[in-house]
């Protein structure tokens, strides 16, 4: 099985084309090739191109724990990066079918830059979704063991929880990440971002990713990090997201469609070991 491997901005992920694959992946076989011990290590899989009726390629989404996302900021860069190199698209742009919506890439700088247009950011709790009343979930309270954070939730696809404090760090997200992604205000789970308002176009956030854990980047969650400073009334669009692995640049028009600008590199190509998944690890 080909496998492409590509990072934006530290957030890696593989690529499968369909076509290379024998039979449907499983949750093991997903959880195993990402694994950065027992497989190749991932952040996550790009499953495509698909069919689809409604844009030019289908994409499936999967985190390492093996869940389906329905959107992923720099998964859908690297996609349209592989659709790039593969020949599959030109410099005009194109359009992608994700569960959580139809996005447009166009290709910039020979394949090194990618701009997403990502849809509408949603605070609405049915959308994201979030338990109780129908709302837009800005500025409320949630307990985490013996903590009361503020958090505003939003969707791009996906859930996010968004919590502002004056300063943010690695260790805030590894200590109360996966606690806020499976808490139960959130039936689907969510993802987590700790932002910094650094200025009026810029912030800085550290993420804690459904399925996935601590990443150092995030496309998704820099959109809705960003639609949340706007919002509150502390940036202006457009907003540059600092995170550890490097920035996004993104743009927030009066109806909150979002435009992500960004990076995308590739590291490898190569051959899945059919071991790969014959070998089941002790303790995975
Ligand atoms: N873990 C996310 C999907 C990937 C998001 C992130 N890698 C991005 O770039 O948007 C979720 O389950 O919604």
């Amino acid at each position: 099985m080909r496998f492409y491997k590509y990072h934006a901005l530290g957030n890696d992920y593989l690529v499968i084309n369909p076509e290379d694959l024998s039979s449907q992946l499983t949750s093991e076989q997903i959880q195993i090739i990402c694994h950065r011990n027992f497989g190749i290590g991932s952040d996550g899989i790009l499953l495509g191109p698909l069919p689809s009726t409604q844009a030019q390629f289908g994409l499936r989404i999967f985190n390492p724990d093996g869940s389906e996302a329905e959107k992923s900021g720099n998964g859908l860069r690297i996609f349209s990066r592989y659709l790039w190199d593969t020949g599959l698209v030109s410099a005009a742009p194109f359009s992608i079918e994700t569960l959580g919506g139809v996005v447009q890439s166009v290709i910039q700088d020979g394949g090194k830059i990618v701009q997403v247009e990502m849809g509408t950011v949603s605070f609405w709790s049915d959308d994201i979704p979030v338990v109780g009343d129908r709302r837009e979930v800005i500025k409320e309270q949630i307990n985490v063991g013996d903590v009361t954070f503020t958090f505003c939730a939003a969707t791009i696809g996906n859930p996010h929880c968004v919590i502002s404090l004056t300063e943010v760090d690695a260790a805030i997200a590894k200590k109360y990440g996966s606690i806020l992604e499976t808490h139960p205000f959130f039936p689907n789970r969510t993802n987590v971002q700790f932002m910094q308002v650094l200025n009026r176009h810029t912030i800085k956030i550290e993420i804690w990713e459904r399925g996935a854990g601590y990443t150092l980047a995030s496309g998704s969650s820099s959109s809705a990090a960003a639609a949340v400073a706007h919002t509150l009334g502390l940036c202006d669009s457009p907003i540059t997201v600092q995170m550890p692995g490097g920035e996004i640049l993104i743009q927030i028009n009066d109806d909150f469609k979002i435009s992500m600008t960004g990076s995308v590199t590739k590291v490898a190509q190569g051959e899945l070991s059919a071991e790969l998944s014959d070998f089941t690890p002790l303790h995975p």
